[in-house]
């Protein structure tokens, strides 16, 4: 039976995929009418990220930090572009459990380190239709 207490909340960022993200910065600073808010760099997923607020909705902008990191191997195959759609959700393990029983392929078996003060896991973009999905919780 479906438990209605687990649930993803709202997207809590859209990850692109950019080759040089100073300049990069540049582009969504005047796409956007404002500049990042942060720069961070997060060397256990090999990127170097900045944020955007736009409204209520987040943007993260990932450069890879070395060759066999996950955008740089992005950027390999298909080129700059949107990489992942981040999930807000407020208990990060039993997400992972009830989506591993729906029968999700997670990439992490614990939460890891991510940026901007989260606890992140991700699923596997074979299983969500080539679409990668990343699951967010805010650090207690
Ligand atoms: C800053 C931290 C954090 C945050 O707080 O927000 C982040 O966002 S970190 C973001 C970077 N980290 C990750 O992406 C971790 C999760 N990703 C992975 O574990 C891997 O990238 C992967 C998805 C398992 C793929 O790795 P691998 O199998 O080694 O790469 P391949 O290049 O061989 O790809 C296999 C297959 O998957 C397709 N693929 C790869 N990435 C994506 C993607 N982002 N979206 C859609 N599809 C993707 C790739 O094209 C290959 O497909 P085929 O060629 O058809 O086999
Ligand atoms: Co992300």
């Amino acid at each position: 039976m479906i438990d209605r207490t687990l649930r993803m909340d709202k997207i809590e960022h859209i990850g692109i995929a950019v080759k040089d993200l100073e300049k990069s910065n540049g582009v969504f600073a005047a796409l956007f009418g404002k500049a990042h808010y942060k720069t961070e760099t997060v060397e256990s997923e090999g990127v170097k990220t900045s944020f955007f607020e736009v409204g209520p909705n987040k943007i993260e902008l990932l450069e890879a930090t070395k060759p066999d990191s996950p955008i740089a191997k992005f950027i390999d195959k298909k080129g700059e572009g949107i990489h992942h759609i981040a999930f807000a959700v407020s208990d990060i393990q039993a997400e992972m459990d009830r989506l591993q029983k729906e029968g999700f392929i997670l990439l992490n078996k614990e939460p890891k380190l991510g940026a901007d003060n989260k606890l992140v896991a991700f699923l596997h973009p074979k299983s969500t239709n080539g679409v990668l999905i990343e699951l967010c919780q805010e650090r207690p």
